[in-house]
């Protein structure tokens, strides 16, 4: 689904991606961990397009993203979830549902918000999916931010993308709705083979939806493996990590740890997913 080779992004003389290499399966949860400035949200526009990486090689869904591309293509393979759910507060739940489906009509239709019936039974299965059916009609800024952030995954669905990119999609949500909401994203992966990226602040929630967990640290990939890996050392390794050399290679970061007390309660906070 994504195949991604030395990846690399800067802005201006901030080197922020410095060799990312990264394959993605459908069907896969992926959960992306890293501190604040790590490059985790930087890497995901290079994938949905919004950001052009400056060298490497990125391809989704079979589109090379290096090369020209058109970007409603793109939106058929990808759709995004955000942090704050980007969702026209004053449209009915459904119609924000439906903006799921503009790149996929023509652009007369997608002014003047002319759906098709098959159109706008999709978008009521979406909601069916995460347990809104009932919300179609009401106003979007009448629900609550768990209830909101559902309506962007419906809204995510409704594109019928082969991936779902989500940047921080539970970080202004109690724990128990975040579960939830991590829960329809994984349902995603598991009924509709749809892979997920995910970025996250919170290691026990990567454990306990990941499929896999990337860690970043200051724009290098410093851990690849399965949840039930992620132990002291991945963490040190991903929460840990002195500033590398701007040249030094892809993935093979070398990560210094150091004794310093805060950043180990830095650790132990994530650790306890704080
Ligand atoms: N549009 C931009 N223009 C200039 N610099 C940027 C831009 N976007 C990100 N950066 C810089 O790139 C670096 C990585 O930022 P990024 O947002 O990718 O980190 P992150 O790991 O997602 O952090 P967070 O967890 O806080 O969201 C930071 O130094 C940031 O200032």
């Amino acid at each position: 689904m994504i195949s991604i080779r030395k990846l690399r992004k800067s802005y201006g003389s901030n080197h922020v991606l410095h060799g990312i290499d990264m394959e993605v399966k459908a069907g896969e949860f992926v959960v992306m961990l890293g501190l604040s400035g790590a490059g985790k949200s930087t890497l995901l526009r290079c994938i949905n397009g919004l950001t052009r990486p400056d060298s490497g090689t990125l391809q989704v869904g079979g589109i090379d993203l290096m090369h020209k591309h058109s970007c409603r293509e793109l939106a058929r393979h990808v759709a995004m979830v955000f942090q704050h759910h980007n969702l026209v507060p004053r449209l009915s739940v459904r119609k924000n549902v439906l903006t799921g489906r503009l790149g996929q009509v023509g652009t007369l239709a997608s002014v003047l918000q002319l759906f098709r019936q098959s159109d706008i039974a999709l978008a009521d299965q979406c909601l069916e999916r995460v347990g809104l059916a009932h919300k179609a009609l009401e106003r979007t800024e009448a629900l609550s931010g768990g209830q909101m952030q559902r309506v962007g995954i419906a809204r995510a669905l409704a594109q019928r993308p082969q991936l779902i990119l989500a940047d921080e999609p539970v970080a202004s949500l109690d724990p128990r709705t975040a579960r939830s909401v991590l829960q329809y994203l994984r349902d995603a992966t598991r009924e509709l083979g749809i892979a997920v990226v995910c970025n996250l602040h919170q290691v026990d929630y990567a454990r306990e939806f990941g499929d896999r967990v990337v860690g970043l640290a200051q724009g290098r990939m410093v851990f690849d493996g399965r949840p039930g890996d992620l132990d002291e050392a991945a963490l040190n390794a991903i929460y840990h990590s002195a500033p590398q050399p701007a040249e030094a290679g892809g993935n093979q970061a070398l990560v210094q740890i150091t004794a310093d007390s805060w950043l180990t309660g830095a650790v132990a906070a994530h650790a306890g997913g704080l």
